[in-house]
């Protein structure tokens, strides 16, 4: 993926349903609940009288399915949704999930949610023993795995081809006969199962869609497991027990929507745990509390409980600009950040501002705030970052592979803080951070994935560990260093 094009974008979004004659609107309603994890694309397999059929294309949801026949073509009693950020193999149509697979005996189509960090290698040693992908992108050697397994029967193929693949990744596959979903080994992405009040199952990537569609939460899915629903019920089986359970601390931070739960935490609880930690560790004298519309107010609305300080609406978004925007130049991604967000004079004018944002990846957002708000009569702005400076990528679905730009990769707490003109800069350290999540005390980081902050990888890397070493070793970074 080119440089010039990253932000701190979306993640994929899945939903499956499982029996129910409105597979394919129950799947699309959900999509639209989960439209925050990919923009890019999006598409829908609907099990019809005729079998497979699908609907797919590139932009938002609203884009694809933009007629009703969109979805009345491939209406059935299930469906498998996606929406895409692409992570690996950009961003064209062939690459827009769920990708379908047509064989002589039968069809299935694959949804992934992760980074794959072994599919390149996979992908050429596929390639030398005759394989012909028709995508760039890494999802698709596990269709090409499961194909070539030699084990009897299509489980034991499945099982086979998930050991063989190693990063990030939640797949949904259905099939004529099933629907199955399966977690990595580390549970880094989410992944949920419902029931929809007419018996039907539901499989999505987080719960706010099973609310969506009026499905109860039954379970998360565990690291390593496998579950099928077909017509003999829903039936579940560890593929591999050697899990460790790392959740990326990324979907708390920032990806997953406040009305979520994962792992029984709930999304915006935990972001006020972390806004109050931050006001411990960072204080601000400061006249107001102000946070960083969208995905940093429930952690601004943590620093204001805690520190006294109150709580004001200084920021104010235009929902009219999509969360993630990408632009190919710094210049237009710096108008980009003042068409979505503006201050609101009549409360900023004259004040000290505690400024509350969830993260800082190349800075754009923070400095062209601090711009906004001193333009607009601030006394003093005290940036206050809900999360640990972003130093390392992430490989298992966080479109971060590279350290180039990462600002705290490249600079220490006080370069960042003249670079962002602040009057003062405190980030939450990482033992905070997983506290306030706290998903499992007993787990390393408490069950947390925390590498774009600590360098603490869980698994190997891979393709991507050669090129991480090497851009590593040309940089000087204090990790715990959190305040200037
Ligand atoms: O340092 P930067 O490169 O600017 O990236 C960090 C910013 O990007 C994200 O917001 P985004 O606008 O994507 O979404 P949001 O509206 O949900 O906060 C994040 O919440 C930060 O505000
Ligand atoms: N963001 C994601 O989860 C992307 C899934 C997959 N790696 C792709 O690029 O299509
Ligand atoms: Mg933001």
């Amino acid at each position: 993926m080119p440089h010039e094009i990253k932000e701190l974008n979306e993640e994929c979004g899945l939903f499956g349903v499982w029996g129910d004659p409105n597979a394919v609107p129950i799947t699309h309603l959900g999509l639209h609940t989960l439209q925050h994890r990919g923009q890019e694309g999006a598409g829908i397999v609907g099990l019809t009288r005729t079998g497979l059929r699908r609907h797919y294309g590139l932009g938002l949801l609203s884009e694809v399915f933009a007629k009703p026949a969109d979805l009345a073509e491939i209406a059935g009693n299930a469906a498998l949704g996606h929406v895409r950020y692409a992570t690996a193999g950009g961003r064209l149509l062939e690459n827009i999930q769920p990708l379908l697979f047509r064989f002589s005996t039968e069809a299935m189509a694959l949804a992934h949610n992760g980074n794959l960090t072994n599919a390149l290698t996979l992908r050429r040693q596929l390639e030398d023993t005759g394989a012909i992908f028709h995508t760039t992108s890494d999802t698709e050697v596990l269709m090409h795995l499961l194909r070539r397994s030699p084990q009897p029967g299509f489980i034991g193929q499945l099982k086979e081809a998930l050991n063989q693949v190693h990063g990030g990744f939640a797949f949904l596959l259905l099939t004529e006969t099933g629907l199955y979903a399966a977690v990595d080994p580390n549970g880094f992405r989410p992944l949920v199962l419902g029931r929809l009040p007419d018996g039907g199952v539901v499989i999505c990537s987080e719960t706010a869609a099973l609310d969506a569609v009026g499905a109860k939460f039954v379970r998360d899915i565990e690291p390593g497991e496998l579950v099928s629903v077909t017509a003999a019920g829903v039936h579940t089986e560890q593929y591999t027990t050697h899990t460790q359970l790392s959740v990326c601390a990324m979907e708390f931070i920032y990806f997953a929507r406040p009305d979520s739960q994962i792992h029984g935490v709930n999304v915006h609880q935990a972001r006020v745990a972390m806004g109050r930690r931050l006001a411990q560790e960072q204080p601000a004298d400061a006249d107001i509390v102000v946070g960083v519309p969208n995905s940093s107010l429930s952690a601004a609305m943590g620093y204001a409980r805690e520190s006294g300080i109150p709580y004001d609406l200084g920021l104010v978004k235009s929902q009219y600009v999509a969360r993630t925007f990408i632009q190919p130049t710094q210049a237009l991604r710096e108008l980009a950040v003042k068409r979505k967000l503006s201050a609101v004079r009549a409360v900023v004018e004259g004040k000290s501002i505690a400024l509350i944002d969830d993260s800082i990846v190349r800075g754009t957002t923070s400095m062209q705030l601090v711009k906004l708000l001193r333009a607009a009569g601030a006394k003093a702005v005290h940036l206050r970052i809900a999360s640990p400076p972003l130093r390392f990528p992430c490989f298992y679905g966080i479109d971060i592979q590279s350290t180039h730009e990462l600002m705290a990769a490249n600079h220490s707490v006080a370069e960042m803080r003249a670079m962002l003109g602040v009057d003062s800069l405190g980030f939450l350290s990482t033992q905070a951070l997983e506290e306030s999540i706290d998903l499992d005390p007993s787990a390393p980081h408490h069950g947390l994935c925390t590498a774009y902050f600590t360098g603490d990888y869980p698994t190997p890397l891979y393709d991507y560990a050669a090129t991480l070493h090497k851009e590593l070793a040309q940089l000087t970074m204090n990790v715990s260093e959190v305040s200037a």
